[in-house]
């Protein structure tokens, strides 16, 4: 399992994170919530290994296989939907295997092999979707993954979504209450950390 010791992270003179502490269960997802500010991509970016924690520390992470869906997407622009996805999988992996996914979140055909820069906010974002989970990563870092996908469209890409996450330990940034119920999470909810110090307990261990 993945602990958060007392966690803070400072941008220069700015807290993102005070005190956190928190458990996060190895299989299952960990819906983290919270205002805009609350520090919720920086805990993301912490259990990434992208931010050092400026005090405190993350157990459990030694040898894990890492992933993320980024809120900013951080795709390779001048490179297609197939060719984004295939640079992160080994290349036993079939291409089939990954149009089959973008298939699946409901990308067009004709979307799979141009450069992503030539597709729309919600076609990119499914393609960082399956970026994300495509390969066998053991912890997944999941950051506002719906947002702008079009109604008809999001009840597919979740459901490909929990299919994908099972057996893994999920960090998933949202808004959306819904989100919570959908992936049966466990919320961990985010106060900015101007509003005071996290409470000391752990928020979620719940006595287990
Ligand atoms: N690179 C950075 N440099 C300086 N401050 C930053 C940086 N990234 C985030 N912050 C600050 O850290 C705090 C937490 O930001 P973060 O992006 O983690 O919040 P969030 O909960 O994900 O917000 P949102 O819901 O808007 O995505 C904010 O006050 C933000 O201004």
């Amino acid at each position: 399992m993945i602990a958060l010791h007392d966690v803070t992270v400072r941008y220069g003179g700015r807290t993102a994170l005070a005190g956190l502490s928190a458990v996060l269960p190895r299989s299952g997802v960990t819906a983290v919530t919270g205002p805009n500010g609350a520090g919720k991509t920086t805990l993301g970016r912490v259990l990434l290994g992208l931010v050092p924690p400026s005090s405190g520390r993350v157990t459990g992470l030694d040898g894990l296989r890492r992933a993320a869906a980024f809120q900013d997407l951080r795709l390779c622009e001048h490179l297609s939907a197939v060719a984004n996805v295939r640079l992160v999988l080994p290349r036993s992996v079939r291409a089939v295997a990954v149009t089959d996914a973008l298939d699946c979140v409901g990308l067009d055909g004709r979307a799979w092999h141009v450069p992503v820069r030539t597709l729309s906010g919600g076609q990119r974002r499914r393609v960082a979707l399956v970026r994300a989970l495509a390969g066998d990563a053991d912890l997944v870092v999941l950051d506002e993954p719906f947002t702008g996908l079009d109604a008809a469209g999001r009840d597919a890409v979740l459901a490909w979504t929990r299919e994908r996450l099972e057996g893994r330990t999920v960090v998933l940034v949202t808004h959306d209450p819904g989100d919570v119920a959908f992936f049966a999470a466990t919320e961990l909810p985010l106060v900015p950390a101007d509003a005071g110090p996290w409470p000391p307990q752990n928020a979620l261990d719940g006595g287990r």
